[in-house]
């Protein structure tokens, strides 16, 4: 057996996937579990020297009692120490009985870990600093609240920050958006997963329900723009203009931000889509409530850490992979193919420049030069990667990657349907 950090992937092949034990270490403010991956060479793959195990169930019960020892472990190692510093005052045995003063603390005795310590449950937001991108009453605070019930919501001005805010240890997670059921995808946040090594560890789809907020006394008459995050203007669009408003469209970085700078320069010709509580927040009115152009509108945001969570096969989970493809035809048809074969249903798919590599010269003939553009391909897969099936797709889809890494194996959101309010 071999420790691996990071324990997915690292660079361009896949190195482990299944994590067999777990131990907790003490960081600044929080606990973090650290994994012990199954390194199973013997049965493996020619090409790269391992095998996408499929031993889940057996280790299961192993990296449980690994927890348990692991944790005592670190107690007992504590009570040594507390002990040798007590010794020279202290009687440590009476008739060759140990004194009471050995006893460990009821209190103290090591407690094996439980599945909760491992899982994302929503309680586990006690305590959490979370990240988010925006201002307070920004959609994504609110994602945050949702992920993290009680957690202490971070501010952060852009994406890219909240990713290092976590990384740097000044955020326990982070929350952001990665698509909108209007609005599409929000590539900026699929780009920095690939650039960054936190781990997706849940995702949370929240109904974003838009308003327009204006100055007190502002009449839609007075506007002659409407300031937003670009997601929130294009999930408005049609609306704005059945309202008959004949306003100028501005970008700014997120919603509730938009709110406060309306607020904070006193604009009476300019208002902004934003949530109910962000107009609460800013001292603004709501002219217009519901304006997105669908009822059904949920953004749909993911749990970023800097450790995974162990995977598992209790509840529906959804693998989210990032790969770029080998050369060859039909080769893009190949990967996806190694899900439909498993009856693996893929919920997304996102292609995003291969930054290192744009372009492929494939044909270079009298007639011209043919180019083609490399992709990275994102995909969400419904499985978790604790199930064989999982495990041996990504075995085959490798054969016909480059690169292939796995963002995270987490649960899927499954609370129950609440389209925005009409
Ligand atoms: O601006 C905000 O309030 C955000 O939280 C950002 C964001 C996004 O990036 O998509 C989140 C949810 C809505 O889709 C609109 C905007």
């Amino acid at each position: 057996m071999q420790a691996l950090t990071p324990p997915y992937s690292t660079g361009l092949c896949l190195k482990s996937l299944v994590p067999t034990s777990t131990s907790h270490k003490v960081g600044p403010g929080q606990l973090s579990v650290h994994y012990v991956y199954r390194f199973d060479s013997s049965n493996g793959n020619p090409n790269t020297g391992f095998h996408l195990g499929s031993q889940i169930g057996a280790n299961r019960a192993d990296w449980q009692s690994s927890c348990a020892i692991l944790a005592s472990k670190v107690v007992s190692q504590q009570e040594e120490k507390d002990k040798s510093r007590n010794k020279s005052d202290s009687i440590t045995t009476v008739n060759g009985h140990p004194s009471s003063m050995d006893l460990v603390p009821l209190d103290k005795i090591p407690k094996p870990l439980t599945i909760t310590d491992l899982s994302p449950s929503p309680t586990h937001g006690s305590n959490l600093r979370v990240a988010y991108q925006g201002v307070p009453g920004a959609y994504s605070e609110a994602a945050a609240g949702k992920a993290y019930p009680n957690c202490e919501a971070i501010p952060c001005d852009q994406f890219e920050v909240a990713f290092q805010a976590v990384e740097l240890w000044i955020a326990d997670r982070a929350v952001l958006p990665v698509e909108n059921s209007l609005g599409g995808s929000i590539h900026r946040n699929y780009d920095l997963l690939l650039r960054h090594r936190l781990h997706i560890v849940g995702e949370v789809q929240l109904p974003v329900h838009h308003c327009l907020l204006a100055l007190p006394g502002v009449r839609k008459e007075f506007l002659t723009r409407v300031i937003s995050h670009p997601q929130a203007l294009s999930q408005c669009e049609l609306t704005i203009t059945k309202l008959g408003l004949n306003v100028a469209r501005e970008a700014v970085d997120d919603t509730a931000g938009a709110a406060e700078f309306i607020a904070a320069n006193s604009l009476r010709d300019t208002a902004a889509i934003a949530s109910a509580r962000a107009a609460e927040l800013y001292g603004l009115d709501i002219l217009f409530d519901g304006i997105q152009d669908d009822s059904s509108n949920v953004t749909r945001f993911v749990m970023l850490a800097r450790e995974p969570i162990i995977p598992r096969t209790d509840r529906p989970f959804k693998t989210s992979i990032v790969f770029a493809h080998e050369k060859g035809t039909s080769v893009l048809f190949k990967v996806l193919s190694a899900f439909a074969f498993r009856n693996i249903s893929l919920t997304k798919i996102e292609s995003r420049p291969h930054r290192n590599m744009p372009i492929r010269i494939v044909d270079d003939a009298n007639v011209g030069t043919a180019k083609h553009f490399e992709y990275m391909f994102y995909v969400d897969f419904e499985a978790s990667m604790a199930e064989v099936r999982a495990q041996n797709a990504l075995a085959e889809v490798q054969e016909f990657t480059s690169f292939l890494r796995v963002l995270g194996s987490y649960p899927m959101d499954m609370t129950p349907w609440t389209p925005s309010r009409e």
